[in-house]
């Protein structure tokens, strides 16, 4: 056991509910992530991995349970205050803004209260992504695929997150992108420590990657583990790794 697995979670999920009207999409859900963890969810289409993302940023709400980051109750807090504890989210389907320049989408995710940073952070994410450096003054809806993704997680970065919560960075993009993108999450965890919560359902990559991982299946947590238990698993490898998903 590491010095890590001890330490109180910087991220800690207890007994979340989470309804859309009268459907439930989460039921009960506990889940950890701890500071310097690389932690992924996984599951099928609809299983609810993207409620529990935007749960814990707080659209939509939880109707039962707790979430707390760094020991401070954010369940019920609005979803502004909860970016400001430094929770920065790359949603599902990128959502970069397409009709701004590349550099006017990375201005969006700094920090508005702090620019003393900006120069030195624009620097970092144009070092982990060179091709947006190149593109700087490009329409982010001029973006491949890849770029957007590139830029959504860059936008995250510019807010010095505590916790990166990225949704499905590999959706509908080719293998070799994937593998660049998740090799940067993967350095920037190295080098930085950061820590990061990885909804996936592409879950080699997803499991090879993180310290830990969880499944999801119709709003409940099945199984947990390391990732490389996860992926030894025969009840994961049957359902999740078929065949040319990686
Ligand atoms: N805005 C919404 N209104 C009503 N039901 C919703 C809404 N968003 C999601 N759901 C339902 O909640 C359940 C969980 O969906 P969710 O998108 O969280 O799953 P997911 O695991 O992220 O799937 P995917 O990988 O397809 O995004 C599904 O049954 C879905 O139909």
């Amino acid at each position: 056991m590491s010095a890590a697995d001890s330490s109180p979670p910087l991220l800690s999920v207890r007994g979340v509910e989470t309804h859309y009207g009268k459907i439930i999409a989460l039921r009960g859900v506990d889940l950890d992530v701890r500071s310097g963890e690389i932690v992924t969810l996984i599951g099928a289409n609809g299983a609810g991995k993207s409620t529990l993302m935007m749960t814990i940023c707080g659209n939509p709400r939880a109707s039962a349970g707790t979430i707390l980051f760094d020991g401070i109750d954010i369940t019920r807090m609005p979803t502004h205050e909860i970016m400001r504890l430094r929770i920065a989210q790359s949603p599902e389907g990128r959502r970069i803004f397409p009709r701004m320049t590349v550099f006017e989408n990375l201005q969006m995710g700094a920090s508005i209260t702090d620019l003393s940073h900006f120069d030195e952070d624009l620097e970092r994410v144009y070092t982990l992504f060179p091709v947006l450096k190149k593109r700087s003054a490009q329409r982010g809806g001029t973006l491949s695929g890849g770029e957007q993704q590139m830029l959504a997680i860059a936008r995250a970065l510019m807010s010095r997150p505590r916790l990166l919560l990225l949704d499905e960075p590999s959706l509908g993009l080719a293998p070799l992108i994937v593998k660049q993108i998740f090799e940067v999450i993967g350095e920037l965890n190295r080098v930085e420590g950061l820590t990061v919560f990885l909804v996936e359902q592409n879950a080699y990559h997803a499991l090879k990657l993180a310290h830990r991982g969880y499944v999801m299946v119709n709003g409940s947590i099945t199984m947990s583990g390391s990732g490389s238990e996860l992926l030894a698993r025969e009840e994961v490898r049957s359902a999740y790794l078929e065949g040319g998903r990686h």
